[in-house]
C-alpha cells in the first residue's frame, strides 16, 4: 500500500503559518481581504465560495461576498469587478467559475485586475508564468498546480527528472500545471493527454507520477499504471452511492490502484484542501507585496 498524501494535513500546517503572516501584516496596518463574485446558485459552487470564506475567517482575512443572480448581465458582472478593482479593502478576489451561459468567461477574467487575482488565472499572470521559467516569480500562482506541487514536496517527493503524466487540458489545472512543473526549480518531464491522444494508458504506463484532472470517476486503472508510481487525484465527480443513498465525490483515480502506488492523493481530501490554502496564500501574499 503506497503512503497516503494527507491534503487536509499540509492544508492545516500551511493555513497556520499564513495566520502568522496575517498578523504581521495587520501589525503593519495592512489587512488583507479577498473577495468573491458569485452569479447564479449552482450548488457546487455556492459550497465552495462557503468554504472559502470560512477559510478566511480562520486566518484573520476579511471577506468580501457580491453576489449576482442567475440572469445578471454580462455587463452587471463586469460592473462588480471594476467595483473590487477600485475597493482598497479588497486584496484580492476571485470570479467563481463556471459562469451561466451566454456570459464569455474569459472576457470578464481580462477584466480583472492582475495584481488582485487571486485565482492567478488572468493573461497577464500566465504570461508571466510562461516567460519565468528560472528564478523567482511575484505574480500570483493558478492554485490548484501550486497545491499539487506543495503538497508533493511536504512529503519529500522530488519531481526532477521524473516523468509526470498529465491527464485533462482544462484551465484550472491541466493546461497550467505543466508550466509549474517544467520550472527549472521543479525539472519535470511533462505529457499533455486529452481526448486527441492517440493512446492515453500507454502513456500512463511509462508516467513516474499521473496528475488526473478530466473529472471522469475512476478512470486510472491499476493496470494502467507502474508499479511505484505517485498517483496526484485532482478531478472531481459526483457519483451516486446505492450503499448510503446519497452522492459521493470521486476521483478519477480507482482505489484499486493504491496498492501499486508508491504515493497517492486521497480524493476528497487530498488536492482540493490544498487548492483552498493557495488561495488564502495568494492573497496574503498580494497584500505582502504592498509593504
Ligand atoms: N480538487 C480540486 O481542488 C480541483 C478539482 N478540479 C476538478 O478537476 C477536473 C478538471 O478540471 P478543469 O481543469 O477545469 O478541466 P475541464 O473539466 O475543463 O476539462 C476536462 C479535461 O479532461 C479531458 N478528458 C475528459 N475525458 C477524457 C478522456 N476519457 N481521456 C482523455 N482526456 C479526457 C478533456 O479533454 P478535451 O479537452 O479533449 O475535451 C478536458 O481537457 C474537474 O473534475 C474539476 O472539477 C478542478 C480544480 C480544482
Ligand atoms: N476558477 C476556478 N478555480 C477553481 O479552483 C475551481 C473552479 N474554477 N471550478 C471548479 C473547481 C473545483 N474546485 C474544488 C476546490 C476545492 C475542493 C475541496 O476542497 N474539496 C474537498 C471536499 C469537498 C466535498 O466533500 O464536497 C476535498 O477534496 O477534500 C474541491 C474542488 C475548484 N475549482
Amino acid at each position: 500500500m503506497g503512503t497516503r498524501i494527507d491534503g487536509k494535513k499540509v492544508a492545516a500546517r500551511t493555513k497556520a503559518d499564513l495566520a502568522k503572516r496575517v498578523e504581521l501584516l495587520k501589525a503593519r496596518g495592512i489587512q488583507p481581504g479577498l473577495g468573491t463574485i458569485l452569479v447564479g446558485s449552482d450548488p457546487g459552487s455556492v459550497k465552495y465560495v462557503a468554504g472559502k470564506h470560512a477559510d478566511c475567517a480562520e486566518i484573520g482575512v476579511n471577506s468580501i461576498k457580491r453576489e449576482l443572480p442567475e440572469n445578471a448581465t454580462f455587463d452587471q458582472v463586469a460592473d462588480a469587478v471594476r467595483q473590487l478593482n477600485a475597493d482598497p479593502a479588497c486584496t484580492g478576489y476571485i470570479v467563481q467559475l463556471p459562469l451561466p451561459r451566454g456570459i464569455d468567461e474569459n472576457a470578464i477574467i481580462d477584466l480583472i485586475d492582475p495584481k488582485k487575482d487571486a485565482d492567478g488565472m488572468h493573461p497577464y499572470n500566465l504570461g508571466e508564468l510562461v516567460l519565468h521559467a528560472r528564478g523567482d516569480i511575484a505574480t500570483p500562482l493558478p492554485c490548484t498546480p501550486r497545491g499539487v506541487i506543495e503538497l508533493l514536496r511536504a512529503y519529500d517527493i522530488d519531481l526532477d527528472g521524473k516523468e509526470v503524466c498529465v491527464l485533462g487540458r482544462g484551465i484550472t489545472i491541466g493546461r497550467t500545471i505543466g508550466l509549474l512543473l517544467t520550472r527549472k526549480a521543479v525539472n519535470a518531464t511533462v505529457t499533455l493527454c486529452h481526448t486527441g491522444t492517440k493512446d492515453v494508458r500507454e502513456h500512463m504506463r511509462r508516467a513516474d507520477v499521473i496528475v488526473a484532472a478530466m473529472g471522469v470517476a475512476g478512470f486510472v486503472k491499476p493496470e494502467d499504471i507502474k508499479e511505484g508510481s505517485i498517483l496526484v487525484d485532482v478531478g472531481v465527480s459526483r457519483v451516486f452511492d446505492e450503499e448510503s443513498g446519497r452522492y459521493k465525490v470521486k476521483g478519477d483515480v480507482d482505489k484499486a490502484c493504491y496498492e501499486k502506488a508508491l504515493a497517492y492523493t486521497p480524493n476528497p481530501g487530498g488536492v482540493g484542501p490544498m487548492t483552498r490554502a493557495m488561495l488564502l496564500q495568494n492573497v496574503v501574499e498580494m497584500a505582502e507585496r504592498q509593504l
